[in-house]
This record gives C-alpha cells, structure tokens and sequence, in this order.
C-alpha cells in the first residue's frame, strides 16, 4: 500500500509567489486541478501551482496532482458558526469553500493567486504579482457592478455582514499575501460572523472591504456573464475563464441544462478539453522537452523573473468604476 502523499517534501527553494487551488472529496474535481496545473503550463506560468488538499483527497488523486507538478499542502477544513438555519448556502457544497481561509497560512510565499479549480487560465497572468503589497486583488462577481445598475441575479448583501462593501468581487479568483497575523483575524473573525448564503465569498469581501482592488473582468471572466451581461463581455481577450455555472463544469458537462447548448460555452468547454487532452502539456514530457523542468521536480514551468511592467496593466489605484474598466 504507497503511503499517502500529504505535503509535497518542502526540498524545494520555493520561490516567493505561487498560484494555488483547493481539493476536497475524491470525485471529478481533481480533474479541474489536472486541466488548470496543464493551462498554467500551456501560458508560460513562471510560477507553480500549489494545491492544498483536504485530508478526505485520496492518494491516487494525489499521486495525479503531483505528477502534474503541483506542489500539494493538506489543509483541515474551517467551519463558522452552527446556523440555525437548515443550510444557509445557496449550494450545500458552499461550505468547505471556508477553507480557502487556510491560504493565509501558507507564509513560505509572499504574494499568491488563488484560482478555483473551475478556472482555466488561456492567457499569460504572472504580472498580477507584481500588483502593489498590501491589497487584496478580485473581480467584480455581476458586471452590473461596472455601471451601478445592479441586475435581480446580483449577489445580494447579508445585511448580518455589516455595511456593503464597495464593490463585490467573486471568490473564484484573487490575489493575496499569506500572513500569519491576517490567517489569525481571519480564523478569530469568522468564530463570531455567521454563515451567509455565499458562504466564504460573502465573509472574504466583508473581510477585506478596506483593501480590496477590483481587477478588470478579463481575470476572471465568469461564463454566466455571457448571457447576463454580454454587451460587457469581449471573450477573446478573456485571460482568465471561470466555469461556475452548474452545468459549465468542462469535466462533466452534458450540454443539457439551461445556457449550456449556447455555441460559446461549447467552445470555451472544447478550449478546456483540448488543453486537458494535450500530452505535450504534461509535467514530465514538458519538462523533457524544454529543459527548463528539474529533473528533481522543481516546477518544470521557466522560473524567469517576469518582465518588468512598462505600465501597469492593472487598475488598482481606486477610480470611479467608468475609467476603472476596460474590458
Ligand atoms: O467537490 C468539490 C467541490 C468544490 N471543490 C473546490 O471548491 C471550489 C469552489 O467550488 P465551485 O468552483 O464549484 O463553486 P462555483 O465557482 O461554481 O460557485 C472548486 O473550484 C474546488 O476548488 C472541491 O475541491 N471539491
Ligand atoms: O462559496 C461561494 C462560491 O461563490 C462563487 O460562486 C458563485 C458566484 O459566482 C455566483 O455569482 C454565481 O451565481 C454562482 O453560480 C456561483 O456558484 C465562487 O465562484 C466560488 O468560488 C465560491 O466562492
Ligand atoms: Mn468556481
């Protein structure tokens, strides 16, 4: 019986960024994770990707992951309050999302991308780590947010979280700093906040109401916004594909339910398939092929410095939500 995998063996001269997903449960996921470890490779990513595993992933899925290049943490899960209601969440499995609150933990890097693994990557987005310290980086989660109109499927504000914050980013995406102190706030903070339809979405932008910079769409483009707001939506500049519509989920999607016989979502879920499917993409034919892979499993992506930014392409400095948004 091959032991367990539970942390990948810190050998490794971690550099100080790193993208990272979760996976809990031993079902499909893990083949979001295998999909989004093989498009951060297919775009250059100068950064690995980390996975931070539930103790309930199985060592086979593991094994996956690891032969894909991902550097693997076991995390526990988080849980806030007992509700009194019979599920506060909109979807039951909302609530192991509250795990994502472990990421602050992961102190051996400086800056981090998390990327839900429902989330292809079909464009290069290494510079997002070059945005200022000290902020907390996500995309608006309606893009009705963009000009104040919001429409009836926006995510509506639990009053029970204080003042709405100024604008409501999804939690499929963002760019933070792992920090000891904020992994305290945040455990202390949410032992007195309860659960919230949006279970940790709606806790993470209360959290960081103060500090949070919206990033345009192209980071994180979420498919319901091609049929809720399309005249907002240019999906070929799209870097970032988030596939969070029950039903988008490339790994088992049939085509059957309501928006997913449109010829977009074929497409982008064909776009998913074709980078899942591609060997070449592989960890270990890539790090053959390049060279640029060690052969003692550092990261087989090019640890190149990423380029210094001429402008910054980010639009991080607090402006009206007009001049905010090109997208
Ligand atoms: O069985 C599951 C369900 C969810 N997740 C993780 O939880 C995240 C959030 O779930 P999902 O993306 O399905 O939520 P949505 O974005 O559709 O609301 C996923 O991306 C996975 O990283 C998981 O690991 N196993
Ligand atoms: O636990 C709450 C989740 O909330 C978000 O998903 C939602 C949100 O996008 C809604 O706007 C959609 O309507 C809905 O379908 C979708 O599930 C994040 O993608 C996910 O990572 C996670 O934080
Ligand atoms: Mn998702």
């Amino acid at each position: 019986m091959t032991p367990a995998i539970v942390n990948t063996p810190a050998t490794r001269n971690l550099p100080g960024r790193a993208y990272v997903t979760f996976l809990a449960g031993d079902g499909d996921y893990v083949k979001g994770v295998v999909g989004l470890a093989k498009g951060l490779r297919k775009v250059k990513a100068a950064y690995p990707l980390v996975v931070a595993v539930l103790p309930d992933v199985p060592a086979e899925h593991r094994r996956m992951l690891v032969n894909q290049g991902c550097i693997l943490r076991q995390i526990e899960e988080v849980h806030p309050p007992v509700s009194d209601k019979e599920c506060p969440y909109i979807r039951s499995y909302f609530a192991i999302n509250y795990c994502k609150l472990r990421l602050w933990e992961f102190v051996e890097y400086k800056k981090m991308i998390y990327l839900d693994a429902d989330i292809q990557v079909f464009d290069n987005i290494d510079h997002l780590f070059d945005s200022p310290d000290g902020g907390f980086y996500g995309v608006l989660d309606c893009l009705c947010e963009m000009d104040g109109q919001p429409c009836p499927q926006k995510v509506r504000w639990p009053e029970e979280l204080g003042p709405e914050p100024p604008f409501y980013f999804n939690g499929g995406m963002f760019v933070f700093e792992p920090s000891i102190s904020t992994y305290h706030d945040l455990l202390n903070t949410l032992k007195i906040t309860p659960p919230t339809p949006f279970a940790e979405q709606d806790f993470l932008n209360m959290f960081f109401r103060d500090i949070s910079r919206p990033l345009t769409p192209v980071y994180n483009l979420l498919v319901a916004m091609l049929w809720r707001h399309p005249e907002k939506v240019e999906l070929e500049k799209a870097k970032v594909v988030h596939y969070c519509m029950a039903g988008s989920k490339p790994w088992k999607y049939t085509g059957k339910e309501e928006y997913m016989d449109r010829e977009d979502i074929k497409m982008l879920v064909k776009k998913w398939w074709e980078i899942y499917n591609d060997e070449t993409l592989n960890y270990r034919s890539s790090a053959q092929t390049t060279g640029r892979g060690l052969a003692d499993g550092k990261n087989c992506a090019p640890l190149l410095r990423p380029m210094p930014l001429e402008s910054p392409p980010l639009l991080w400095r607090r402006k009206s939500f007009t001049e905010l948004f090109r997208f």
